[in-house]
């Protein structure tokens, strides 16, 4: 038990903008500790039985964010799962709240470019509109995403390899992992 033990419940939580490599790190990590991890999303989609871009269609985006809350405290009764957060996880305060309540949060920090770069295959995001969209939702974001953060890193620039290895050491450093 480490003293980041908050709750009963020491989980590490990745946000960051959309492609950042979010799910690519907890199932890195996750394959590096022998650690469970879970995706916000995954979680929503398993509990709904339906899809995010179906729930985005059919219920609107204000229903979404109330699933993935209900969702992110259906962790409570867990332990020491890595979890990667939907992009917009921090759009609700709870949220923030409840990653603060339940474990230590992550930011990957990274470049706009490059995150458009990675979700160029994904044709069914409802998060995605245009490149203009996605810079001023990533202006909206930022400072919720560092208001979130315990760790901010900086992975611009950086291979998913590499921000798999530095994130690893810096939560082993502090007894997280
Ligand atoms: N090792 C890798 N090398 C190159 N590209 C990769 C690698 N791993 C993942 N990618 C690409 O980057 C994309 C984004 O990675 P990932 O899904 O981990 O990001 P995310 O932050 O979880 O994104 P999302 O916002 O979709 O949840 C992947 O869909 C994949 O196309
Ligand atoms: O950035 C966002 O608002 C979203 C990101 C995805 O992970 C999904 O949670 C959904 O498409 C919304
Ligand atoms: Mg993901």
């Amino acid at each position: 038990m480490t003293s980041a033990v908050k709750h009963g419940c020491d989980h590490v939580f990745f946000v960051g903008f959309l492609g950042a490599g979010k799910s690519t790190l907890a199932r890195n990590l996750g394959r590096m500790f022998h650690r469970r991890f879970v995706d916000t999303d995954r979680l929503v989609e398993r509990r709904c039985g339906s899809t995010v871009t179906k729930l985005f269609e059919e219920f609107g985006e204000e229903r979404f964010r109330e699933l993935e809350t209900a969702a992110l405290e259906g962790l409570r009764g867990e332990r020491s799962l890595l979890v990667s957060c939907g992009g917009g996880i921090v759009e609700t305060p709870r949220n923030i709240e409840l990653m603060h309540d339940m474990g230590f949060c992550v930011y990957l920090d990274g470049d706009l470019d490059d995150s458009l770069r990675q979700i160029r295959r994904s044709d069914t995001r409802p998060d995605f509109r245009s490149a203009e969209h996605a810079a001023r939702l990533l202006e909206h974001r930022r400072p919720l995403y560092e208001q979130a953060a315990d760790l901010t890193v900086d992975i611009r620039g950086t291979s998913f390899t590499d921000v798999s290895y530095t994130v690893a050491e810096l939560l082993l450093e502090r007894g997280l992992i």
